[in-house]
């Protein structure tokens, strides 16, 4: 790539230039924040193409969004059969520029010949999903940056089979944009007649009500929801993104009345204002939910972020209150309801599978095992569980019960094949229910699975390096690691070494170290794909809960302390 500086200066004085963003290029004196914007390309990570808003080639714009579509239309041109003739599903959520990255998308995607099907508002990820292989799409595309802050955007790219491209996919995607000869090309900007035209055909309803009926699907006792009688009470925000709607729709299907909504919350607000986050992970997320739980006395409190993909759970009981649950230990909970109420059913068999990530909970295999089901586990990123169902379903070898990792992502039924943090909450509010008919909170139901299966607590930890000096300070850090690796924490003796660089259990090469205790605590370290940081994952394992309390504090307070020491080379 040629120097940061000209090509800042290039874009700077280009003629065309979008008038708001020559404006703010001019307005730069900041030589680090020139070469932060200027000194690469958004490439695509864990989760498809994210950054900041902004002029750069390093950012979010409608430039870098037309060269990732041209990469897609030149792949389903050149790459696959009949994949520009199947069209393109576009949707979008409620971020700010996500319908105007949308719209640009679509425009490009029409001047290559390509169909598009064009959502008529913001919906979510998951829906996404589930359009491409309900309009038997080529691809799909989703403007969101997830759980990210409001100054974000992403950009991501699903395969006909309704899961993100995986990096076979994306790598000729990355190669074809890198062959796209203007950079600064914007399309004719001709969405409305292109919808005369039908070359863009509006979706929405339709895709509503088919998802809705598949979610309806994933519960085990329906009727449990549409019980007058019943109380539980359960308080769910949005976080100004866009699973309000299809959450309210399912809810009012069901004939349920206990969903109480953060309205302030269901508003359109691109600053999330007051969110302090938009990640449903973080108990800041809850503020507002929380104020209406206490109100409420609610047993549940849910959270989807912006696209809700992801889903963040309170739940109350009366010795602790309200707590947050961890990623894993939601999933370890719906993993252990889904199964118990799959084995009654007899509907389990020796193909059962569960899905999930290296660097989630191991309880769930455990858990997995006494049903007599499998676990497969896949790197980080749910696009990998998703390429897995497809696999599933392809080979008919397996059967697919459940997929989950551990940063709140979660998939029961496979008409998605991405998280979906609507079906989540769904199944959730029928468990919460459930068990309070036998006088029990989530939390105790929690805790009965660790008395039986031992106690697993995991956390998480992470340590920034921004910028172009902080990427190759996190790139060093890993190698020296590797060199010198970890063989210790306090009494526990780190028994295996598991590098996956090199690929490791039949997985694709990963920048990721796993650490096993003698006690089978662990502790995972890479390099986020999202975001610019090093993950710690951790998990202390022993039969009481004090035990496991004590090996967390002794973990975390190691790993602080020896990454904390690592920053101050920053
Ligand atoms: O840990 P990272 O690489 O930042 O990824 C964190 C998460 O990002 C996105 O939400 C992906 O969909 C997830 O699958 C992934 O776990």
């Amino acid at each position: 790539m040629e120097d940061y500086f000209v090509t800042y200066r290039r874009w700077k004085e280009h003629p065309t230039l979008e008038v708001s963003l020559k404006k703010e290029l001019h307005a730069l004196n900041d030589l680090k924040e020139i070469e932060d914007r200027f000194y690469k390309h958004l490439e695509f990570g864990t989760a498809g193409i994210r950054g900041l808003i902004g002029g750069g080639t390093n950012r979010m714009n409608l430039y870098t969004v037309v060269q990732a579509t041209e990469g897609l239309a030149k792949y389903l041109t050149d790459h696959t059969q009949k994949g520009d003739q199947k069209g393109v599903v576009i949707a979008y959520d409620t971020r700010h520029m996500s319908y105007d990255f949308a719209r640009i998308a679509s425009e490009v995607l029409v001047h290559y010949g390509i169909k598009v099907y064009f959502f008529d508002a913001a919906r979510p990820t998951p829906m996404l999903s589930f359009a491409v292989r309900y309009l038997q799409a080529a691809a799909g595309v989703m403007i969101t940056a997830s759980h990210n802050p409001p100054a974000y955007n992403g950009y991501k790219v699903y395969g006909e089979n309704g899961n993100q491209v995986g990096p076979n996919i994306s790598d000729i995607i990355t190669k074809e944009i890198e062959s796209v000869r203007d950079r600064l090309w914007l399309p004719e900007r001709t969405i409305h007649l292109a919808i005369e035209q039908k070359k863009i055909l509006l979706v929405g309803k339709e895709i509503d009500e088919k998802y809705n009926q598949s979610l309806l699907a994933i519960l085990f006792r329906p009727e449990i929801l549409s019980n007058q009688n019943m109380d539980v009470q359960v308080v769910y925000t949005p976080l100004y993104g866009t699973g309000y709607k299809p959450i309210h729709k399912v809810f009012q299907t069901l004939g349920f009345s206990n969903l109480h909504v953060v309205t302030l919350q269901t508003e359109n607000d691109p600053l999330f204002s007051t969110a302090p986050t938009p990640n449903p992970e973080k108990l800041e997320a809850f503020e507002l939910a929380m104020e209406l739980a206490q109100k409420m006395k609610a047993d549940l409190v849910l959270a989807t972020d912006p696209d809700a993909d992801r889903i963040g759970v309170l739940v109350s009981d009366v010795i602790h209150g309200f707590r947050i649950l961890t990623g894993n230990q939601i999933g370890v909970l719906m993993l252990h309801y889904i199964l118990t109420e799959r084995a009654k059913r007899r509907l389990l068999s020796e193909r059962s599978v569960v899905l999930k990530t290296i660097v989630s909970s191991e309880l769930s295999n455990k858990i997995a095992n006494s049903f007599g089901v499998s676990t497969i586990e896949t790197l980080t990123g749910f696009k990998y569980i998703g390429e897995k169902v497809e696999e599933m379903k392809q080979s008919g070898e397996n059967q697919f019960e459940f997929g989950f990792e551990e940063s709140n992502g979660y998939l029961i039924g496979d008409f998605v094949r991405d998280k979906d943090g609507i079906q989540a909450a769904l199944l959730l509010c029928e468990m919460a229910a459930y068990y309070k008919q036998q006088h029990l909170s989530l939390y105790e139901v929690l805790d009965s699975i660790y008395r039986a299966y031992g106690y697993h607590l995991d956390e998480q930890l992470s340590f920034e390096w921004e910028g172009k000096v902080g990427q190759k300070q996190i790139f060093v850090f890993m190698e020296d690691l590797r060199r010198h690796p970890l063989e210790k924490i306090d009494d526990h003796h780190v028994i295996q070494v598991k590098d996956y660089e090199n690929g490791m259990d039949q997985l694709p090469p990963s920048n990721v170290i796993k650490y096993i205790l003698d006690d089978h605590s662990w502790i995972a370290i890479r390099p986020s794909g999202t975001e610019p940081k090093i993950k710690v994952y951790f998990s202390a394992v022993a039969k009481e809960r004090k035990l496991a309390q004590n090996k967390m504090d002794t973990m975390r307070k190691y790993l602080n302390l020896y990454f904390s020491e690592l920053q101050k080379f920053k």
